[in-house]
């Protein structure tokens, strides 16, 4: 039977969520499309809060990677926008002219902040709080700036308040309300959080209403209805968010606040359903994950046409503000009403505040303030429509921790975004012999969003592994196995396993095909435990990795030609002119590595186009050595001592080629003014009067690290003896993506030093290793232009986004 296309609009957590249910029910009964405006894989927006606090990084916030899309065979067009729909043919139009047939259309266009419409609004220093953009240009302007306002003291105004404090702003909240998070906390709790953020630093302007953006070209400060005004270099509008249905409702699909759905997320238009915050159930909106990701569950069942009886019944609500240091958690109702009375417990001495609202004998809602461990449990008795006796009776635990869980009944809610309960868990523990959190993660979606659940499955963890838990602290390769890498790699060399399949087959993965962070990971030890033998499989590759190019955002490619040492002459550069010319190159740009980076080039021009360059590749797509960027040196600066390029040179045609668990970038400067920035590079050579220093585990990316003296040498043989003896221990002791910044933050320089340096005898067997892998060494390029069948596969066949042209 053919596949039926089904195309989801909107990249976001919610609409993916709803393909994962999909791909859980029907693996292959659909051809998958995805169009997302945003030019990133789906990442997890709930934690753009703990990237703007400090407490995680952008990347580390992606939910699937591009490789979950390549491995569902799903076409993914990022940054690309719908702009039509027609829904007789049954045709969606983008704004990249591309138009894509469906059968099966889902709308998961999410909602829009609400930017309110004051004078001054669109000056510059004014933003939203929403994406990742957002998050990086608030993160930018604290470094040039002091004085942050943030209007709107709801969960999301308060978290980049919070955020901003951590980046070393002064912060002032207005809010419109006499009391904070008004729409979900009371007000004792609400003056209890006041209270608890002015201790933090934040600054509170109650009961303002803000009239006019000052400021000429950028914001100066506001002003507010009464007259009053406050100076700010940065403001932050989070005064709740709108529903984004424009798609929807310019092409005739019905909408009220948001789109029009009934239980099983169908619109008025046959085959079109929306999913998420865009969405509107029985006239709700929602705006947190976890009843999006409800709706995602009983959109897939319709869509897979499985046990679809009942549909989505809509959800009951609970919030947890991320604002490290406060506790306030609120669910269901929050206020008394005639036909509502509330038990109130304030203990002023711990600073503690509970209050639970009972409707007609049950419990319908609860606020809690400076402790909250109470929280998903009053959530699960709200959801189950307990009668407030069964509650009281049942006790409120004073324990923590495993004890806690311990005393929890199996149906109790543990992740709250995710509707995980302590059974699920505990059984996936016991059935998959999952002993972290991270596979807990990967196995039931447990943790998967705000993350405020982490602890709690830590603590079924152990309440369920004992002292296993405990000896078992070591994280696994992913969740298709309980191994760590050192036991991977033991049973690996033990058993004398050759291939991938072999290595998941004889050490009971449990998944058959492995998963897009095992496989890499594995080709990788293979290959670095046996380099003459092992054949490397393309297919476990990253795409990058895989294509010998760095694909871009439109889908096109960029190519690197290798410069040793970033020295180039008239014949290569005539030959990149040439390429460029011929192929009509979108953009030539000169890399941060002292590279030329031609970009813009379509798939099925990449192998004519090296063979046109004849140069090696620059591998600036690969987990090996890019670059290695030199000063002039003192063949022509007045103040070097050495040879830097001629280093720099050696060093790049000897250690080229070799793969690494991560990136390699080096560098060679000839003086301590380092013009070649070896304080954040993997290996930084500098030169003093006959003497190199090796600095190594620098990183100049997102985790900025200044990088350690490991030694001093005198002559360049001894150089290349220490620096292939230190990329040989990385290779072999480092995780897979892990940069040399962090494995040596994670066993120690002097740990290195006294394998590396100290030992002569240990740096000889690193070095004999490093040999045998530089002696398998091929240049990619030049094979892949010789392999017919690679030719074939790779550059021939479109299983990619291309960019229309
Ligand atoms: C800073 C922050 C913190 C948050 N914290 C929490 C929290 O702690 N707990 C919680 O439950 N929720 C939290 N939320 C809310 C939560 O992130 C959202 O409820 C959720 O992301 C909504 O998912 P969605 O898929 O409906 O929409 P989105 O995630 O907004 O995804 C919609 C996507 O569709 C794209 N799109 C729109 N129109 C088109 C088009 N025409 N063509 C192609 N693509 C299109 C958009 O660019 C967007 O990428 C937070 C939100 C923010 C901003
Ligand atoms: N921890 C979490 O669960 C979390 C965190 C961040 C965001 N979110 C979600 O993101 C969405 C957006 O959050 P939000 O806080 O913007 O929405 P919100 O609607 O919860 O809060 C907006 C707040 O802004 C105030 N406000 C409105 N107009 C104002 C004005 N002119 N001046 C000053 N204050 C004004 C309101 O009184 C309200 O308290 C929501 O759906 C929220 O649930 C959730
Ligand atoms: S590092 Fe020193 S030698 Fe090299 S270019 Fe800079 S100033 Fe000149
Ligand atoms: S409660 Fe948010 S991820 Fe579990």
């Amino acid at each position: 039977m053919p596949k039926q296309k089904l195309i989801l609009i909107g990249n976001g957590m919610a609409g993916i969520r709803a393909i994962e249910e999909i791909l859980k029910l029907k693996p292959n009964d659909f051809d998958i499309t995805v169009f997302g405006s945003e030019p990133y894989p789906n990442y997890n927006r709930i934690q753009l809060s703990k990237v703007l606090q400090g407490d995680t990084d952008v990347s580390d916030i992606t939910l699937n990677e591009w490789q979950w899309y390549e491995d569902n065979n799903i076409r993914l067009y990022p940054g690309e926008t719908v702009m039509k729909i027609d829904k007789q043919k049954q045709i969606v139009y983008t704004d990249k002219d591309r138009e894509e047939a469906y059968d099966q259309l889902i709308i998961a266009t999410g909602s829009n902040p609400f930017m309110l419409p004051l004078p001054g609004a669109d000056k510059e220093g004014v933003t939203a709080f929403r994406d990742i953009k957002d998050c990086e240009k608030m993160i930018d302007y604290s470094k040039k700036h002091k004085r942050a306002a943030v209007i709107g003291g709801g969960l999301l105004g308060l978290e980049a308040a919070r955020g901003l404090l951590n980046l070393g702003m002064d912060v002032d909240v207005i809010h419109l309300s006499d009391f904070l998070m008004e729409r979900q906390l009371d007000r004792a709790a609400g003056e209890l959080l006041q209270k608890e953020l002015e201790a933090q630093g934040m600054n509170f302007l109650l009961e303002k209403q803000t009239a006019e953006i000052t400021g000429k070209k950028h914001v100066t400060g506001l002003k507010f209805n009464d007259g009053g005004k406050i100076a700010a270099d940065l403001v932050v509008m989070a005064v709740g968010i709108k529903p984004n249905i424009a798609l929807a409702k310019e092409n005739g699909i019905e909408v009220n606040r948001g789109i029009v759905v009934n239980d099983f997320m169908e619109t008025d238009v046959p085959n079109i359903y929306a999913v998420g915050e865009c969405a509107e159930h029985r006239q709700m909106v929602y705006g947190l994950v976890a009843p999006l990701y409800e709706q995602g569950q009983a959109l897939a069942k319709r869509i897979c046409g499985v046990d679809a009886e009942q549909g989505y019944q809509g959800s009951v609500l609970s919030t947890q503000l991320k604002v490290s240091g406060v506790d306030v958690f609120s669910t269901g109702k929050i206020n008394e009403d005639k036909s509502s009375k509330a038990i109130k417990v304030f203990d002023e001495w711990r600073g503690t505040y509970k209050k639970l609202i009972v409707d007609e004998g049950k419990l319908a809602g609860a606020v809690l303030f400076g402790d909250t461990k109470d929280g998903n449990r009053l959530l699960s008795f709200i959801k189950k429509g307990a009668n407030v006796e069964e509650y009281l009776d049942a006790g409120q635990s004073e324990e923590s921790g495993v004890d806690l869980v311990a005393g929890m009944p199996d149906d109790e809610i543990i992740c709250g975004c995710n509707g995980v309960s302590k059974g699920t868990i505990v059984d996936a523990i016991k059935n998959d012999s999952l002993t972290t959190v991270e596979q807990v993660k990967g196995c039931t979606n447990a943790s998967r969003s705000c993350g405020t659940c982490k602890s709690l499955v830590s603590d079924l963890l152990e309440y369920t592994l004992g002292d296993d838990y405990a000896d078992n602290q070591e994280e696994s390769i992913c969740g298709c196995t309980t191994l760590t890498k050192d036991e991977v790699i033991a049973e690996i060399k033990d058993k004398g396993l050759t291939h991938t399949r072999e290595v998941m087959n004889v050490l009971g993965w449990k998944t058959e095909e492995g998963c897009s962070k095992c496989k890499p990971a594995l080709n990788y030890y293979m290959g670095m435990l046996n380099p003459i033998e092992y054949e490397d499989e393309k297919e476990s590759r990253f795409v990058n990795e895989r294509m010998h190019a760095n694909i871009q955002k439109d889908g096109t490619y960029s190519v690197v030609p290798r410069m040793y040492g970033g020295v180039t002459n008239s014949k290569d550069l005539r030959k990149i002119a040439d390429v460029a010319d011929k192929y009509e190159v979108g953009m030539i740009k000169l890399t941060g590595g002292q590279r030329i980076d031609l970009l813009g080039i379509q798939k099925q021009d990449l192998p004519s186009i090296w063979a046109d360059l004849d140069m090696p590749s620059g591998s600036a797509y690969a987990k090996g050595l890019r670059t290695v960027k030199t000063c002039v040196g003192a063949n022509f600066c007045r103040f070097g001592t050495q040879d830097s390029v001629g280093m720099g040179i050696d060093l790049e045609k000897k250690f080229e080629g070799l793969n690494t668990p991560h990136k390699i970038k080096m560098s060679v400067s000839a003086c301590p003014r380092n013009c070649a920035e070896g304080g954040v590079k993997d290996v930084g050579v500098i030169g003093l009067d006959g003497v190199w220093e090796i600095h190594v585990a620098g990183n100049g990316g997102t985790h900025l690290r200044k990088a350690d003296l490991l030694c001093k040498v005198k002559t360049s043989e001894e150089l290349m003896e220490i620096v292939g003896a230190y990329l040989q221990y990385y290779r072999e002791t480092a995780n897979y993506l892990e940069r040399t910044s962090a494995w040596v933050e994670r066993v120690g320089i002097d740990h290195v030093k006294e394998v590396v340096v100290d030992d002569k005898k240990k740096r000889d067997e690193l070095n004999e290793r490093m040999d045998l892998a530089l002696s398998a060494v091929q240049e990619p390029w030049g094979e892949a232009i010789k392999n017919e069948t690679l030719l074939k596969e790779l550059y021939e066949k479109v299983n990619v986004p291309t960019a229309s042209k």
